[in-house]
């Protein structure tokens, strides 16, 4: 096997990094050590610990954060699943370029590094700030009757988000995979209804901001794609060449690079967690290696959370994208590691232990 061969599926399987079990032991110790009740910290505590078992040190943090946001268009537009038109995806492109998206705000705030990835977007992009344009399609095909990517196409994407991991400087923390593509709540809803087996109506909610029969009709859509789609969904790779779009591939990539090269992953939202359980079910060690961040207010989320063994950080309603709900959750991680890492022990600060 070469896993410098970019264009193979090959580097999907090769193993994760092993979580540090001394660290995490260590870890678990000292949490006991420091001066409040075993416990009292709640998640924060739990939070600390899986940082330093994946940073594979006793001191884990998380201030250096990098945000990658793949970009891409969805051929499935054309049956009027998005409450929003197609062109939004290039505009927001641009959008992020000159630092006026969400994402770009949230950035600035954590003090995180951000780029945007423009797998192939209806409008080119070239030339713009802090966006690398390396356009896979203009869009995906339009997945109601043909697969939505050839098989190159699937390499590639994924190859774009495993690439984007290993060229992040290596003294990354902690990474944050966006996506912007409209349509593409249609592509995660339509590889949750294969990937948990329940309906298309159970996996599809409004995305953008569908009205009720929106919804119906967007449900429709995802139910036909299925139907013709199902004798050949033997694996959930070939379910995301079939269903899925480039950014998350690209996102699905990403995260198995994390697990692989040990980088810490915060998983954002709907879409983004439908690629990460992508991820996981072609390498099942992966999940170790993603914290997810926030509870989306996609109707569907609850369901495809019960896929993952892990409850996410935050409830705050959002249903955005872009990695937004990702990086609210970053101040909630760096105070974790810094009350494991600043608090004093019983025996520093002379404090009785329980008895
Ligand atoms: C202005 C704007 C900014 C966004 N940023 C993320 N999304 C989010 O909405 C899209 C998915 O929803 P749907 O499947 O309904 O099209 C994705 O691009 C997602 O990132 C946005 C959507 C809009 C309209
Ligand atoms: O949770 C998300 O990622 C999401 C939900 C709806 C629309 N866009 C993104």
């Amino acid at each position: 096997m070469n896993p410098t061969n970019i264009t193979s599926f090959e580097w999907l399987a090769l193993p994760a990094k092993a979580l540090s079990e001394d660290h995490h032991t260590q870890a678990l110790e000292r949490q006991g050590q420091l001066t409040k009740p075993v416990g009292a910290l709640g998640k924060l505590e739990a939070i600390a610990v899986q940082m330093a078992a994946m940073q594979a040190t006793d001191q884990p943090q998380a201030e250096r954060v990098h945000i990658t946001v793949f970009a891409a268009d969805h051929g499935v537009t054309a049956e009027g699943v998005s409450a929003f038109p197609q062109i939004v995806t290039t505009e927001m492109v641009k959008n992020f370029a000159r630092g006026g998206a969400a994402i770009n705000v949230a950035a600035r705030f954590l003090g995180a590094s951000l780029d945007v990835c423009n797998l192939g977007t209806i409008t080119p992009t070239e030339h713009l700030n802090g966006v690398t344009y390396q356009p896979i399609a203009a869009q995906t095909a339009n997945f109601v009757d043909q697969p939505a990517m050839t098989h190159e196409q699937l390499a590639t994407a994924l190859a774009a988000g495993r690439t984007r991991i290993q060229t992040l400087k290596p003294n990354t923390d902690l990474f944050i995979g966006g996506e912007m593509g409209i349509g593409n709540t249609t592509s995660a809803s339509a590889l949750l209804a294969y990937l948990l087996d329940i309906s298309s109506a159970d996996a599809t909610g409004p995305g953008t901001g569908l009205s009720a029969d929106g919804v119906n009709h967007k449900a429709a859509v995802i139910d036909k794609a299925l139907q013709f789609h199902r004798p050949y969904l033997e694996t959930p790779l070939e379910a995301l060449r079939r269903l899925g779009g480039f950014e998350i591939a690209a996102l699905c990539g990403a995260y198995i690079a994390c697990a692989q090269e040990g980088l810490p992953c915060l998983v954002d939202g709907f879409i983004a967690s439908v690629a990460a359980l992508v991820a996981c079910r072609i390498n099942s060690n992966v999940e170790g290696w993603l914290i997810l961040s926030h509870y989306s207010a996609e109707p569907a989320y609850g369901k495809l959370l019960s896929a993952f063994h892990q409850q996410p950080l935050l409830a705050l309603g959002m249903r955005l994208g872009e990695g937004s709900g990702a990086a609210a959750a970053v101040p909630l991680i760096r105070l974790a590691c810094q009350l494991h890492n600043q608090m004093a022990t019983f025996a520093e600060a002379a404090v009785s232990e329980s008895e």
